[in-house]
């Protein structure tokens, strides 16, 4: 089977994508159209020297472009624009359903309410699910280079916004910043009905993923990559069906891996963990749902099977109701690359 047919038929499968940070879709076009719109000075000269500079060699000089870039975002027609962006970018790619995470601290710190970008989510959201029929769930991320006040202080602001908002997560600097930190947080989301998902062992060792689950309760790993280091902690993984979003580009772009070729996700997956593959944050990372799927089946010896699990798994992985998921991966496994 060639591998461009099994790009393709990745691309023509209904997909859900578990790890995306809005902020992350911020395109170079578009962040240049809104500092022209506000009168604010990049530190580039266009919009090729923004995409030039996107090049890092960890997650902390991705962040410190990440946060700056996000400063553009100014208004609700900003947030919806944003989100919009992104959700005609799923339905070009055949992604049904998305649990997108936002960073509210990002803009708060710098003075903007939450109802300017929730409201701009609001209507992007809306329009989606009745234009291409889309699901769409918020994931109200912390920040972990803040103190836990500041994280409770997000999570009480969110509060006219409960009902959009699926989950909490935690996302930012990881080295220095382990899950222990968040613990109280996280006992009051999940007291607040909120599921619970966290950034763990993308570059913080299988202590942070053990830490994640024992303190924070968390339903899903972001990342995980580095459970490979712990076997015991694989066991664990697999015995309890705990989701790893892998999110293979950004692995490479931030160094976490040294290259797609050496990428752990297809034996993490024979090792029977319920791995979901995600964009993380795309506009930085050099591509969006499918860019990622074709990104491993160029690079890594993977079969139209483990194509097809991975794309049930995203479903599987994700905060859908079990009616929900159980019509999409009919859907997905009754499909084949010879139809
Ligand atoms: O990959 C990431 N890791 C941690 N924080 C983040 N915030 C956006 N993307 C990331
Ligand atoms: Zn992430």
């Amino acid at each position: 089977m060639s591998k461009n047919r099994l790009v393709e038929f990745a691309n023509k499968l209904p997909k859900a994508e578990l790890h995306i940070h809005i902020e992350g879709s911020l395109e170079p076009a578009l962040m240049w159209r809104l500092a022209q719109k506000h009168n604010i000075t990049l530190p580039f000269e266009s919009v090729e020297a923004i995409e030039h500079a996107y090049q890092f060699e960890d997650l902390q000089s991705f962040l410190d472009l990440y946060y700056q870039g996000a400063d553009v975002l100014r208004d609700e027609d900003d947030f919806y624009t944003l989100m919009w962006s992104y959700l005609c970018k799923c339905h070009e790619q055949k992604v049904v359903h998305t649990e997108i995470m936002f960073d509210p601290q990002t803009h708060t710190a710098r003075g903007i309410d939450f109802s300017i970008f929730m409201e701009g989510f609001k209507k992007a959201i809306a329009q989606a699910k009745q234009e291409f029929g889309m699901s769409v769930y918020l994931i109200l991320s912390f920040l972990r280079h803040l103190s836990e006040q500041s994280a409770f202080d997000a999570l009480y602001q969110a509060k006219p916004y409960y009902e959009m908002i699926k989950a909490v997560g935690l996302d930012s600097s990881e080295l220095g910043n382990p899950p222990e930190k968040f613990e109280k947080v996280f006992a009051e989301a999940k007291s607040l009905g909120f599921k619970r998902v966290a950034h763990a062992g993308e570059e913080g060792p299988p202590s942070y993923i053990w830490g994640a689950i024992e303190l924070l309760d968390v339903h899903r790993i972001d990342h995980g990559v580095r459970s490979s280091e712990d076997l015991a902690l694989i066991e664990y993984l697999r015995k309890h069906e705990i989701p790893l979003t892998v999110c293979p580009l950004s692995n490479v772009k931030l160094c976490v891996v040294g290259s797609m070729q050496e990428h752990n996700i297809l034996s993490l997956l024979s090792q029977g963990l319920l791995v979901t593959v995600n964009a993380d944050d795309p506009s930085y990372f050099g591509g969006y749902l499918n860019e990622n799927y074709a990104a491993i089946i160029e690079n890594l010896d993977i079969s139209e099977r483990q194509v097809k699990q991975l794309i049930v798994n995203g479903f599987r992985a994700s905060f859908l109701p079990d009616a929900a998921k159980q019509q999409w991966i009919a859907d997905i496994e009754n499909k084949s690359i010879l139809d």
